[in-house]
């Protein structure tokens, strides 16, 4: 039994006389623990994909399944971290975690949460700006915040909507690389959306394209049988990495073009109209 599965997913958004077909025989099983990396271009359906797994959204057929049960709403089991860090302003980072550690253990005796918290807040190695609030934080460290707070849950499955793509490049090599870190040391089960090709080879452990939009489906996974840990500088020189990242790049590069020569020879049905002829009054 997969941990998180969908199957034979379909999404459209639109009245019937005007509707787009978002997603179409979207099938995907992940193990428990495995860490999978979804690539797509923008606007291929990558978030209306994570509404899905996340319970925000009921697919039109299909089912997401978490243990073989459908996923009918959100909640404390589907942790998400999108892009925008969705902190609360005017709360401090303990705040804003022990808002969702309220949530998920409302049982939890006062010692319990602040000790619980303070465990998170250490992971994210944060201790020092507990007090602070997200203005006063760097863009790096409100994500943080944001994955310290999904993670004080302890989700079945985590589930991160771009979650580096707002960070400049070495912040996000190195929250790519606390990422990695903080999977080995509290196990579970990751799913990735993302659109860069060498995040997902160093992070993950299968690779699933989302194929252009409309109509997009998930192709095929590239495994990444890449050795752990996997070191960013070592990697750019290792021939396995290198040949991966090449054909993951030719595959999405060749969707991509596929896409487009549908766009143009795409027929456009022109009114059947007759220009009036001014100059003839
Ligand atoms: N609620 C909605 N109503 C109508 N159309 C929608 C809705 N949500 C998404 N769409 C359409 O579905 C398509 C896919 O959107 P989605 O946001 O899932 O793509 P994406 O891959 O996440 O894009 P990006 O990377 O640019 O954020 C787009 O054409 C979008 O306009």
């Amino acid at each position: 039994m997969a941990h998180i599965e969908l199957s034979d997913v379909n999404v459209g958004f639109g009245p019937d006389t005007n509707r787009t077909e978002v997603l179409s025989n979207v099938s995907l099983k992940v193990e428990e623990n495995e860490f999978i990396a979804v690539i797509g271009f923008s606007g291929s359906g990558k978030s209306t994909l994570v509404s899905v797994l996340s319970g925000l959204l009921r697919p039109d057929t299909g089912a997401a399944l978490l243990r073989n049960k459908e996923i009918t709403k959100p909640g404390p089991h589907l942790g998400i971290v999108f892009q925008n860090y969705s902190l609360l302003p005017w709360l401090t980072v303990y705040g804003n975690i022990e808002l969702a550690v309220k949530q998920a253990f409302p049982k939890y005796t006062s010692k319990e949460r602040s000790e619980h918290i303070a465990h998170y807040i250490e992971m994210v190695k944060l201790t020092p700006a507990r007090d602070k609030r997200p203005s006063e934080l760097s863009g790096g460290m409100r994500q943080r915040v944001s994955l310290a707070r999904t993670l004080s849950m302890q989700p079945d499955v985590l589930i991160m909507d771009e979650p580096l793509s707002a960070l400049d490049a070495l912040t996000r090599a190195d929250l790519q690389d606390e990422i990695i870190r903080i999977w080995n040391e509290d196990k579970r089960t990751v799913i990735m959306i993302t659109n860069d090709v060498d995040e997902a080879v160093l992070m993950a452990d299968k690779i699933v394209p989302l194929t252009t939009g409309p109509n997009a489906t998930l192709a095929d996974p590239f495994i990444v049988d890449l050795e752990r840990p996997r070191d960013r500088t070592s990697l750019n020189t290792n021939p396995h990495f290198k040949k991966l990242r090449n054909e993951i790049i030719h595959y999405m590069t060749h969707i991509n073009a596929e896409a487009k020569k549908l766009r143009v020879n795409a027929s456009i049905e022109m009114p059947d109209i007759q220009p009036i002829d001014f100059s003839a009054a």
